[in-house]
Parts: structure tokens; C-alpha cells; sequence
């Protein structure tokens, strides 16, 4: 039964007064009313409990959102971390106090070489793939942890260790402790990072840093300070890596030049790379060196940095100056070379343009030059063109460029040329300025120079015009007899014309084999007998007109081409001295004239050997005729030639004998075996007392020497027999016969005997 207290169970909590509809049966109103009243107070504690539920509810409700919300967050937290773990290959683990076990993370498993949980890791596993001579670190560095007392700081150590396939790897361990209320370690939870790949590139960066054939550095852009240097950079500058690290290039006084600093870096503000600035670096020493900066800009960590490479460039700098000095100058003298005398010339000539001035082209060669070199040698005939090129700058430096063509030729420009007399004042004292003796290896020498001029513009307008010119007026300065010099003249451009002319003549007679022999007869004046010929070329032009060499040999001698003219006349006569003996004449010598050239630019043991052996002649059947000037050469050379001549057998005799300076000395010394009398000397033997006592003071001169003795140009029977009458030994001339082709000699010979028998 339900009591007036008690709500019905029915009771709809949402709808009660609708579970009241039903007033209950024999009560009094007023009981009605009191169990209504009730039920209303028990309804609102109802509601009241229930509002109360309700605001329970929600408070869970909230908690458990804000839970869910919580735990939202957390993972996606966590899944971030574990996605930087993996990205960063960055593994955790956990080591935990109480139960002393280890917890490794997926990286962690990966680390070592495992599959994630493939194994249950302990510190003892851990130790184990440690490298042994790391493990000890390792575990020092736990036992730190576990025992440091600021947790603030986590402790690392990098280490070598063994991946589970056997792979050896270096890693990074980093560890943590948390701790109770007391500080004891709780646990231990820290990462683990393999930094194989980061150590290798550190290696191959510090191998190729420190390996680098060029000083290198890595500075801050910011302020230039230096944060490492290589050996090579230490060896460059002075400065060990120690003492540059910490210090700008400024503070080592690196820069030459600041400014050239600020400049360098602020092209590297703008680029990131600066290949090839070249400038100035001092060494510690003070020392400048030249160097070439290639930097690149590099960002680590966010802060400019700066990757230089000095190259030290002053030695190829220097060389570059030398190629470029010697592109211009010539290296002995250090004078300008032909380049660089045109291109002053021009430059002067153009000035003198416009002043109206005038230039002179002095050309300059000094005489005997070859002799030097060859009896000297060239150290020393290098020595002596170096003294005279500082001659030459003391006496014409100031005013003019001197240049120094090749060989022993130099020329001189003198600009702004107002008084034509100055030209010839300056050549004057070049010429003078050569008079005192040099000294060269321990020897005086006595040298002079021969110098032809041209002026500009009259003589040439162009450079090229003006040194032929100057070259032309050299030539005629030479032929004057040197130590002098030429003003360029029109009339000597056509003998220099007509030389050239000359040298083109003969050059192709020589290959055209124009050139013939003809024989003069040489007489013993005591039997009459003929004994010998002298061999005189001569050329047969086209046309048939014979010329006489005295038209040629000067122009054979000066182009060379009587080097091969002359081994041709030895050749020939040989072989025409064999053929007369074949014919049955009398045994005959052949006189062959040599020229100084011969001597000097040939081959002439060799030319009369082989002329020798390819004639089959007895050498003793040939005698080369010399003429003083060879001997007044006096090089030592040109006595060792004519030993080794005189060695194969062959006769020596003088030429011209008189006329020059041979001292009796030489000719003991060259065991000379003949004199031939000038025949200015004997031309007028018979009506000139003075000729005749020189003719009779070189016979009786030789016949003491016991040499032969043979007198040219004998043109008359008196001639004849006052030599014979001064005992002079043979005879050559008109008188007896003039040069004749060679097949006219047996003809001649038979009718000379003839005359002689008659
Ligand atoms: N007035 C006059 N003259 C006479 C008389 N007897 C001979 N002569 C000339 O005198 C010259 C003698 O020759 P040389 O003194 O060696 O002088 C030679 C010699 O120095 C040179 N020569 C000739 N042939 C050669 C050669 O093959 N080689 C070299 N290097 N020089 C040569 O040319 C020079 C001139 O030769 P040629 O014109 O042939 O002139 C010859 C000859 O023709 C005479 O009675 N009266």
C-alpha cells in the first residue's frame, strides 16, 4: 500500500502531475491537500536531485571531452615527434630505475640494425655493440647522468658502435635523468642519432680543407673574423691556425690595401660567389705577396659565412712581368726590342708632326763583332754588348730610345730634331764613346762601331722606308772602312740597289754553273819551267761577257755566297790539276785563293779534304794563297785551321805579300811556305829604285826565313830578270802569260817551250 509519504513508483518524473490525475479514493480534502503539498515537496527535491544529477553529468560530460580533447592533442603530439624522430633518424630510449629495464624507440631498433622489437634491449646489449674502446666513455656517461645533479643539462657522447649486420657506425647519445623529491634517478630517457654521414662529410670537408693546395679560410661575412684557416694559409702567411682563428684580415694586417678590402666585401654582400680578385696580401713577415681571392658565400645556421681560397700568384705574377718584359726588350741588354722601338717611333713621330720637328734613325753595327764571339766566345761577346749598350744610354739615353736589334746592331731614335747638326754631334760622340778599351773576361779589347743615318721625314716617312735607309748609308759607312758613320744619300740607294742586283747574279750563276777557271802560269825563274797556276774564277754571263772577280768577291764575300763559291773553285782546280796530270803534264800546283769569310763561316779542312780525295790529287800539289788580312784576324781559331791545313800536306803561301801588316812572327808561326810580292811592288821593279829595293828586301827576308818566294804581275822580260837576278825563286805575270781557260794551257805550255827551246 502506498503511504502519503511515498510517491508512487509510477511516478513520471518528467510529467508527475499527470501520474496525479486520479485522486485517491476516502481521503479528506484537507489529507488530499497535505499528500499534494508533500507530493510537490517531494517532486521539487526531485527536480532538485535531479538537476543536481544533471549538473553532474555535465561536469563529467566536460571532463571527459576536455579528456578526449587532452589525449587529442597528445597524440597528434606524439605522432608529430615520432615523424621528426624518423625524419631526423633520431632515436629515444628509456631506461627505468625500479625494473632496470631498457626501452628503445622504432629509430632506436633501426639504429642497430634491428626490426622494432625484435630483440628486448638491455644495457648490457647496448654496451655490447658499443666499439670497445668507446664502451668505457659510454658508460661513464651513463653513471654521470645518473649521478649529476642538474637536470638541466643533459650529458652526450659520440661513439663508435656495431650495427646488428655488422656495420660499423658512429652515433650520438644524448641522456637525462628524471628524479624524485630526494634526487635519485628515476629513470633515464635520452636520443640516440647516427651521425655517420654528418662525421664523413666532416672529414671529407677537413681532409679537403686541410689538403687544399691553396691557403683556405672560413670567416663570418659579418665581421670578417676568421673561424679556421688551413696549413697551407699558415705556410702562405705566417700566421698558424691557432693565431688567426679568433682575428679578421685586418687584424693580421693581411690587407695591403684597406680599401680594396671594404671593396672585396662588399661584392660579396651582393654576390655569393667572388671567383679571381686579385690584390695584395702581406705576409706576417711584411712581405707583399700577390694573391687571387675566389670566395663563395656559405649560410650555416642562418649566418653568413665566408669560404676563401688565397692563391699565392706572385711568382706567376713576376712571370708574367718577365714574358711581358721580354715580349718588349731584348734580355742581354735590357733595352727595348724591335716592337717596342717602332712603336716609340711612331709615337715620337707622330709628335714630331705636329711640332714639326724631325727624327733620325741612327742604325749601328760594331765592327768585327764576329771576331770577338769566335776568338773570345760568347759569354764574352755577350759581355761586350752589354758594355757598349750602356755606352750607348750614357751618351744618347736621355734623348733618344736605343733598342738593341739582334746580333751586334743596335739603333738609336732621336726625336724633335730642330738642328740637323745635333745628329751629326750625337753620332760623333757614340762613335767617340767607343774609343776607351772594354774589359771582358781579364782582356782589353779595343772595339768600334760603323753607323748609317737616315733622317725623317725626308729620307722615309714610314719606319720600314727610314731603317732601309738607315741600313743602306750602315752598309756605305762600312765599306768607308768603319768607325765612322754615312748620312743616308739617295745615290747610295742605287749602289745598294745595284749590290742587291749583284747577290741575285750571282746566287744564280752559282746554281746555273756559271762560274769558270781560269789558270795563270807561275814560271821558276831559275829554269824557266812552269810549276804551277794560280786558279782565278771568273763568271760567264749569258750573253758570253766574262767578268772579272774583282766585280764580284767583295758582294760574294758580304752575302756568304763565297763560301760555296769557294769550295766550288776548290773542287774544280783540283780536279783539273788531276786531269792535266792525266794528260801528261808536268806536275803542277794549283794555287787556290782563299777569302777570310771561308775561314770564318766555312767548313775549309773539311771543303780541301774532300776536294782532295775526290780529284785523287796529292795535297801537296795544291797551295792556298791567304791574304794578310786573314792573318791580321789573329784569332786563335783561324791559327788552328790553317795548322790543320798545313797538317794535310798542303802548301801555304801569302798573298799580296807587302801590302798589309803580317808580322814575321805569324808567318814562323803558321809555317808559311811561300810569299807572294804585291804586284804593285813589281810592276815597276825595273824603273822604280824604291819598288825595287822593297822587292829585293822581301826576297832576301824570305830566303832568309827559307820560304819560296814568287813574284806577281810581271809584265816585262826586264821585270823578269831583275828578279831572277835577285834570286827571287818564280815568276807570275803577262810577261810570261795572262789567265787562260784551262784547255788553253797544253797549247800555251807547247808554245812557250817551243819559245824557250828557240
Ligand atoms: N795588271 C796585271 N795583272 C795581273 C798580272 N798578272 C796577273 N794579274 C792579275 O792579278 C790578279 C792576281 O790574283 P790575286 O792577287 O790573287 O787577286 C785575285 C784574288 O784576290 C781574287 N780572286 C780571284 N779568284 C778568286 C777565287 O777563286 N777566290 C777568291 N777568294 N778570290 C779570288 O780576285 C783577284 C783578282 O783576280 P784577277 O782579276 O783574276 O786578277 C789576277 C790576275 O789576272 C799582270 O802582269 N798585270
Amino acid at each position: 500500500m502506498e503511504t502519503a509519504s511515498s510517491l508512487p513508483d509510477d511516478l513520471d518524473p518528467e510529467s508527475p502531475r499527470a501520474s496525479l490525475t486520479e485522486p485517491p479514493k476516502g481521503l479528506s480534502l484537507a489529507q488530499l491537500r497535505a499528500q499534494l503539498r508533500e507530493a510537490h515537496a517531494r517532486l521539487h527535491q526531485v527536480q532538485v536531485q535531479l538537476q543536481a544529477r544533471q549538473e553532474q553529468l555535465d561536469a563529467k560530460e566536460q571532463a571527459l571531452q576536455a579528456l578526449a580533447r587532452e589525449s587529442t592533442a597528445q597524440a597528434r603530439q606524439h605522432r608529430c615527434a615520432e615523424q621528426v624522430a624518423r625524419l631526423a633518424q633520431l632515436g629515444h630510449w628509456q631506461w627505468d630505475a625500479g625494473s632496470d629495464t631498457l626501452a628503445w624507440s622504432d629509430e632506436t631498433y633501426q639504429c642497430f640494425g634491428y626490426a622494432s622489437g625484435q630483440i628486448q634491449p638491455t644495457l648490457a646489449l647496448f654496451l655490447d655493440h658499443v666499439l670497445e674502446r668507446d664502451r668505457q666513455r659510454v658508460s661513464d656517461l651513463l653513471q654521470q647522468v645518473l649521478r649529476q645533479a642538474d637536470p638541466q643539462r643533459p650529458r652526450s657522447v659520440e661513439f663508435g658502435f656495431r650495427r646488428a649486420d655488422g656495420a660499423w657506425r658512429v652515433g650520438r647519445l644524448l641522456g637525462e635523468a628524471r628524479r624524485d623529491a630526494e634526487g635519485h634517478a628515476l629513470s633515464i630517457s635520452g636520443a640516440l642519432q647516427d651521425i655517420t654521414e654528418l662525421r664523413h662529410t666532416e672529414q671529407l670537408f677537413h681532409a679537403a680543407f686541410n689538403a687544399s693546395p691553396m691557403g683556405t679560410i672560413v670567416s663570418r661575412l659579418g665581421d670578417g673574423v676568421f673561424l679556421d684557416v688551413n696549413d697551407r694559409f699558415a705556410a702562405s702567411f705566417g700566421w698558424s691556425a691557432a693565431q688567426a682563428r679568433g682575428r679578421s684580415g685586418l687584424d693580421l694586417n693581411l690587407w695591403v690595401d684597406t680599401v680594396v678590402r671594404d671593396l672585396w666585401r662588399e661584392q660579396l654582400r651582393q654576390h655569393s660567389m667572388l671567383p679571381n680578385f686579385e690584390t695584395q696580401w702581406r705576409h706576417r713577415s711584411g712581405e707583399v705577396r700577390q694573391v687571387s681571392l675566389s670566395a663563395q658565400r656559405i649560410d650555416v645556421d642562418s649566418e653568413p659565412l665566408v669560404l676563401t681560397f688565397v692563391n699565392d700568384i706572385t711568382a706567376h705574377k713576376q712571370a708574367q712581368a718577365r714574358v711581358d718584359f721580354l715580349a718588349h726588350h731584348d734580355p742581354l741588354t735590357g733595352l727595348p726590342n724591335r716592337v717596342l722601338f717602332r712603336d716609340r717611333f711612331e709615337l715620337s713621330a707622330a709628335w714630331a708632326r705636329q711640332l714639326g720637328h724631325k727624327m733620325a734613325l741612327l742604325n749601328l753595327d760594331l765592327d768585327h763583332f764576329k771576331t770577338i764571339n769566335d776568338t773570345l766566345g760568347h759569354p764574352a761577346g755577350d759581355q761586350v754588348l752589354q758594355q757598349v749598350a750602356q755606352r750607348l744610354q750614357q751618351v744618347a739615353g736621355s734623348t733618344s730610345t736605343i733598342s738593341r736589334q739582334g746580333g751586334d746592331e743596335f739603333l738609336i731614335a732621336l726625336g724633335s730634331i730642330q738642328d740637323e747638326q745635333r745628329i751629326s754631334h750625337i753620332a760623333a760622340q757614340v762613335i767617340a764613346a767607343m774609343t776607351a778599351p772594354l774589359h771582358t773576361g781579364g782582356q782589353e779589347l779595343e772595339i768600334s762601331l760603323s753607323m748609317g743615318i737616315a733622317v725623317w721625314p725626308d729620307d722615309g716617312e714610314d719606319f720600314d722606308t727610314l731603317l732601309q735607309c738607315a741600313d743602306t748609308a750602315l752598309y756605305q759607312a762600312k765599306a768607308a772602312g768603319r768607325d765612322t758613320w754615312r748620312f743616308y744619300t739617295p745615290a747610295m740607294n742605287e749602289q745598294a740597289l745595284e749590290q742587291l742586283q749583284l747577290r741575285t747574279l750571282l746566287r744564280r750563276a752559282l746554281e746555273q754553273r756559271q762560274f769558270v777557271l781560269y789558270y795563270q802560269p807561275q814560271i821558276d825563274l831559275a829554269s824557266g819551267a812552269l810549276v804551277g797556276v794560280e786558279a782565278l774564277v771568273r763568271l760567264q754571263r749569258e750573253d758570253g761577257a766574262i767578268m772579272a772577280p774583282g766585280q764580284f768577291i767583295a758582294a760574294a764575300e758580304d752575302s756568304g755566297l763565297i763560301v760555296p763559291l769557294g769550295e766550288w773553285v776548290l773542287r774544280e782546280a783540283c780536279a783539273q790539276a788531276m786531269r792535266w796530270q792525266q794528260q801528261g803534264l808536268p806536275a803542277l800546283t794549283v794555287a787556290v785563293n782563299l777569302s777570310a769569310v771561308q775561314f770564318r763561316r766555312g767548313d775549309l779542312l773539311h771543303s780541301v779534304t774532300q776536294a782532295l780525295t775526290d780529284a785523287g790529287l796529292a795535297p801537296q800539289r795544291l797551295e792556298l794563297e791567304l791574304t794578310e788580312s786573314i792573318l791580321i784576324d789573329d784569332a786563335e781559331q783561324m791559327i788552328d785551321q790553317l795548322r790543320r791545313l798545313k797538317a794535310l800536306g798542303v802548301c801555304l803561301s801569302i798573298d799580296d805579300f807587302g801590302t798589309g801588316y803580317s808580322s814575321l812572327a805569324y808567318l814562323k808561326r803558321l809555317a808559311v811556305d811561300k810569299l807572294k810580292i804585291d804586284q804593285s811592288f813589281v810592276r815597276d821593279i825595273a824603273g822604280d829604285p824604291d819598288d825595287a829595293a822593297i822587292v829585293r828586301a822581301i826576297i832576301s827576308m824570305a830566303r832568309s826565313l827559307k820560304l819560296q818566294v814568287i813574284a806577281e804581275g810581271v809584265e816585262t822580260a826586264d821585270a823578269a830578270t831583275l828578279l831572277r837576278m835577285h834570286q827571287c825563286h818564280e815568276a807570275q805575270g803577262w810577261h810570261f802569260a795572262r789567265p787562260m781557260p784551262a784547255q788553253d794551257l797544253p797549247g800555251w805550255l807547247e808554245q812557250y817551250q817551243g819559245r824557250r827551246g828557240a
